[in-house]
């Protein structure tokens, strides 16, 4: 069942709730009773179902829409290559996949009137899009609102993580609003168009060519806690009747198509159904750890996980560091050394994080790929080892991470950028021995 309509404080009227099956008119009326696709369709709208998933996959991961619209989605003349601009997908070939903890700072200032979709860099990633499997690292960086134009994905879901500007995303299934400290979720396929709220914006995008992102399981943590469900929150339905060109971009299977409608596609009166955009605030994450000794595993963060074929294997793992307590006894706080065998890519969305000193800015990023041994800087180690124990609160930023199953192989324009940062490994140098036999 769905959420009551939630009206928040920008304005904007939410359903809440996760994997829910939502329902939503804009105008009384628009959705069929007890049918989908009934002979004529309320209010003579056209039926359409759009699927996130194969008609057959199991009832708890199925996920469809039926939208009730003014012209069906079929009605578009041919789409026609368009320059992929600094967009790249799976499987990334052009570059060697590259052990070395490597990091950057914020990509430049973009040209004026650059848009969501122009303002797309991608870094790197895994997988394969035409076999809906790995994931793709972007930023973007833009000071235009998309006009006249709409973007959608066949080659995966978008995760968009804002980290300087609002957005305000107007989709076919309504509008949503997301601050730096929120993300959104445009499920593959879904149309929308990104409207820019401040000068610019910039932030990071997870295109998830896997399996739809669901909550994680909650094992022994019990019923509650992590990202609870009832506060995702999906649009309620808005239209636009709008007769004029506007440009529908689709990237499919790595490349942009464009074609010219004579309306907006963002035409939808009325839907149901539990393949939808949401939002989460990341501050309602309910942050769990240890409340003896010892530093947890940052699974204990994962907002979202797309999981794999093998169990308990993401594809990707969206997880985040929110601010909370530590209060571990002979413990050394911060992130521990390691080497992982799934790859992390980290961004900054404000403040500092607690394994790095300086250096890992907000709007940059680090890549620490398959086995690379990392963790904290000289100086975050040093501090933490002598530090007194007490209590103490980190809230002086929010970091996230995009953990993936597959290491992530990067564009030559990420590898050979002039924001990657030179010299990375020395935050690792003067680690000198204390070793006493
Ligand atoms: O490398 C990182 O900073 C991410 C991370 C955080 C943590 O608390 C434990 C392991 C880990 O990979
Ligand atoms: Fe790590």
């Amino acid at each position: 069942m769905s959420g009551d309509p939630r009206k928040t404080a920008d304005g904007l009227t939410y359903l809440t709730g996760f994997g829910n099956e939502h329902s939503s008119e804009a105008v009384p009326g628009a959705l069929p009773l007890g049918r989908n696709s009934p002979q004529r369709a309320p209010l003579g709208l056209y039926a359409e179902q759009l699927s996130g998933t194969a008609f057959t996959e199991p009832r708890a991961h199925n996920r469809r829409s039926w939208l009730y619209r003014i012209r069906p989605s079929a009605a578009h003349p041919a789409f026609t290559r368009r320059d992929n601009g600094r967009l790249a997908t799976a499987p990334f070939t052009d570059a060697v996949p590259d052990p070395n903890r490597l990091r950057w700072n914020p990509l430049p200032e973009p040209a004026p009137g650059t848009d969501f979709v122009d303002g797309l860099y991608t870094l790197g990633g895994n997988g394969d899009a035409t076999r809906r499997t790995g994931m793709a690292v972007h930023l973007y960086h833009a000071n235009s609102s998309m006009q006249h134009r709409v973007f959608s994905d066949a080659d995966g879901e978008l995760l968009i993580v804002p980290e300087r500007g609002g957005l305000l995303i107007r989709t076919e299934f309504g509008l949503l609003r997301a601050e730096p400290r929120h993300v959104a979720l445009i499920p593959r396929g879904v149309r929308f168009r990104v409207e820019l709220l401040d000068d610019c914006a910039r932030g990071y995008v997870c295109e998830n060519y896997g399996a739809p992102f669901q909550l994680p399981d909650l094992g022994p943590i019990g019923a509650n806690g992590l990202a609870n469900a009832r506060d995702f929150a999906a649009p309620t339905a808005a239209y636009e009747d709008v007769e004029e060109p506007v440009e529908v971009i689709n990237k499919f299977c790595g490349n942009l198509w464009g074609a010219t409608y004579d309306h907006s596609p963002l035409d939808v009166v009325a839907w149901h159904g539990n393949h939808v955009p949401y939002v989460y605030d990341l501050t309602r994450f309910n942050v769990v750890g240890t409340i003896s000794y010892d530093h947890p595993d940052p699974s204990i963060f994962t907002v979202l996980t797309s999981p794999s074929d093998t169990p308990g294997l993401a594809g990707v793992d969206f997880v985040v560091f929110a601010p909370r307590w530590l209060v571990g006894e002979d413990t050394f706080r911060p992130p521990y050394f390691h080497r992982n065998v799934m790859s992390e890519y980290m961004g900054l969305i404000e403040g500092a994080y607690d394994a790095k000193a300086e250096g890992f800015v907000p709007g940059g990023g680090s890549l620490h790929n398959m086995m690379s041994a990392h963790g904290p800087d000289h100086d975050t180690f040093r501090r933490a080892s002598e530090a007194e124990l007490v209590p103490q609160r980190i809230d002086d930023g929010l970091a996230f991470m995009f953990e993936t199953r597959w290491p992530v192989t990067l564009t030559p324009a990420a590898a050979g950028a002039d924001h990657l940062q030179s010299g990375y490994d020395d935050v690792w140098q003067g680690l000198e021995r204390h070793f006493r036999s």
